[in-house]
């Protein structure tokens, strides 16, 4: 293999998703590394997508450090029946299915190895009943380590989405995660720029505080679309930290309904647009 050093992909066959579930498209949220809000844009856009009356579910595979439930305030344990678990739902109606969920305390802390990580992840694709879903968003780990890769391996992914910091969103990191997608043969829908620039409460001027974007000249090196630039908004934060993400309106270009045409994969609910 060229271009890079991965894992064989000799086992990268799909694993068997349970026969109850339908699920029309699997979109991947990766970060070249963490902290650069990956998982709250993950929560934005299943927000926006519900907004738009899609039915949409969260698999967290950030198992060491996951955060969905918190920023959507769930704490009720998945139900386990014969098919698997049954993820619970938020307000409105998105289904999460966390690791943070099934600990006997939410700030009990994970300390696995690889192997049982992916495994786990695995096994939020195969036991859990996601049951008929237009757009399941899986949340990864920063970086391109085992998570990522056991998930583009096994699980049928339309696409992912990366999320960069203008600090982060150096061109070689973004190439890092296009090329692990390219040799994985997963397409990359597009890049987000979260935290470009924070608004000053007394002027109105944009500050950037982690510096100048970079955002359009990735895009146009690597060719990968720009999909949006979010600003750092405190509001955002404290809604997060609440645990009411879905109260969040200042900004979410994924309630827009161009968002999907810009993804530009075959999106629409049954019925829709024909
Ligand atoms: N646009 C934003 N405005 C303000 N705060 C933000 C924004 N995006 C993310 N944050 C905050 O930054 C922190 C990190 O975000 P988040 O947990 O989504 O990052 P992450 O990339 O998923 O991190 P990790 O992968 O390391 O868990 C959180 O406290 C979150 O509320």
């Amino acid at each position: 293999m060229s271009g890079g050093t991965a894992c064989s992909t000799k086992n990268s066959e799909k694993i068997k998703e349970n026969e109850l579930n339908r699920i029309k498209h699997v979109i991947a949220i990766m970060s070249g590394k963490g902290g650069v809000g990956k998982t709250s844009i993950t929560g934005l856009m299943a927000v926006g997508l519900a907004h738009q009356g899609y039915s949409v579910g969260i698999l967290d595979g950030d198992i060491t450090g996951p955060s969905i439930p918190k920023i959507f305030g769930i704490k009720k344990k998945p139900e386990s029946f014969e098919f698997g678990f049954l993820p619970p739902e938020s307000l409105l109606g998105i289904r999460i299915m966390s690791l943070n969920l099934l600990l006997p305390k939410e700030d009990d802390p994970v300390v696995w190895r690889g192997p049982l990580l992916a495994g786990t992840v695995k096994q939020f694709w195969t036991d859990v009943v996601w049951g008929d879903l237009d757009f399941l968003l899986v949340d990864l780990p920063p970086g391109t380590g085992d998570v990522p890769l056991t998930v583009m391996q096994s699980i049928p992914l339309d696409g992912i989405i990366i999320v960069s910091s203008p600090q982060d969103l150096a061109v070689m990191v973004v190439k890092k995660a296009i090329k692990m997608a390219g040799m994985l043969k997963i397409p990359v829908l597009g890049m987000v720029e979260n935290m470009s620039y924070a608004v000053c409460p007394h002027c109105g001027r944009e500050l950037r505080i982690f510096g100048p974007s970079r955002a359009e000249k990735v895009a146009s090196e690597t060719g990968v679309k720009l999909l949006g630039i979010i600003p750092i908004d405190p509001e955002f934060v404290e809604l997060c930290d609440k645990g009411q993400i879905e109260r969040y309106r200042n900004y979410n270009m994924f309630s827009d309904k161009a968002f999907l045409e810009t993804l530009n994969f075959s999106n629409k609910k049954e019925g829709e647009g024909q």
